[in-house]
C-alpha cells in the first residue's frame, strides 16, 4: 500500500465524522442557517489567504521547477477559481462576498493556520505536503460523498459547491499532491514519515473542527 493510501486508511474515522457533521449534511440537504454560511466564508477567506502564504514558503524549499510550478499553479487556483464555492454560499445567505473579507480569525481557524505555518517553517518539503494535503483531499471526498448520497440536480442550492469539489470538478490537485508525497516518502526516514503522518492526521482533525467552528459560529471566549 502506498504511503498516502496508508494515511487515508488511518484517517478514515475522521473522514467519516466529517461526512456526518451537521454542516456537511446541511450542504447535502440544501439547508443551512445563513449565519453559519457567513461565518464559514469569513473564516475560509482568511484560511485560504494563509494557505497561499504557505505555498509561497513551500516554493522557497523546492529544488526543481516542476514542484515550483505545482505550488504556483495552486496559488492561481485559490485566487481565481476557489472563489466560486464562496460565491455559492454568499448567494444562498443573501450577502455580498466583498462584505465578508479580512475578518479576524476565530480560535479554530487560528489553530489550524498556525499548525500549518509551524510545519511550513520547521519541516521538510514532504512534511509541508503532508500538512497541506487534508485540505484538498477531505473536500474532494466530501464532494464525492455528497454527490453520490444526495444526487443533487442543477436547482439544488449548493449544486455549484458540490460540483466544484467532487473528483471530476475543478479541484484536481489531490492526485498530484499524493503522487509527489509518495515519491518523497520513498526517500524519507522512519522518523520523518512519523512526523508526516502526525501532521496529516492533525490537519484532518482540524478540518472536522473547522466545520464545527462554522456551524456553531465559534468566537473567542471573552468579548471586549
Ligand atoms: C478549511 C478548508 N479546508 C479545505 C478547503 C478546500 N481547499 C477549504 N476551502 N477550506
Amino acid at each position: 500500500m502506498s504511503f498516502t493510501a496508508e494515511l487515508r486508511k488511518t484517517a478514515d474515522p475522521i473522514y467519516k465524522a466529517i461526512f456526518s457533521h451537521p454542516f456537511v449534511q446541511g450542504i447535502g440537504k440544501g439547508s443551512l442557517p445563513a449565519d453559519s454560511l457567513i461565518h464559514y466564508v469569513k473564516q475560509d477567506f482568511e484560511y485560504l489567504n494563509t494557505f497561499m502564504q504557505i505555498y509561497g514558503i513551500a516554493i522557497s524549499r523546492c529544488e526543481n521547477r516542476e514542484d515550483m510550478a505545482m505550488f504556483a499553479e495552486q496559488i492561481g487556483f485559490i485566487l481565481h477559481s476557489e472563489t466560486h464555492p464562496h460565491h455559492n454560499f454568499c448567494k444562498v445567505a443573501g450577502v455580498r462576498y466583498e462584505d465578508l473579507q479580512y475578518e479576524p480569525l476565530a480560535p479554530t481557524a487560528h489553530h489550524y493556520t498556525r499548525h500549518m505555518l509551524d510545519v511550513a517553517h520547521r519541516g521538510s518539503l514532504a512534511e509541508i505536503l503532508a500538512v497541506l494535503l487534508p485540505c484538498p483531499w477531505t473536500y474532494q471526498a466530501i464532494g464525492d460523498y455528497l454527490y453520490e448520497t444526495f444526487q443533487p440536480k442543477a436547482n439544488h442550492p449548493f449544486f455549484d459547491w458540490i460540483s466544484f469539489y467532487r473528483s471530476n470538478g475543478e479541484m484536481g490537485v489531490t492526485k498530484q499532491f499524493c503522487k509527489r508525497l509518495d515519491e518523497l516518502a520513498a526517500h524519507a526516514t522512519e522518523q520523518e514519515k512519523e512526523r508526516m503522518q502526525d501532521h496529516f492526521l492533525k490537519s484532518c482533525q482540524l478540518e472536522y473542527s473547522f466545520w464545527e467552528m462554522a456551524y456553531v459560529k465559534e468566537k473567542w471566549p471573552v468579548a471586549y
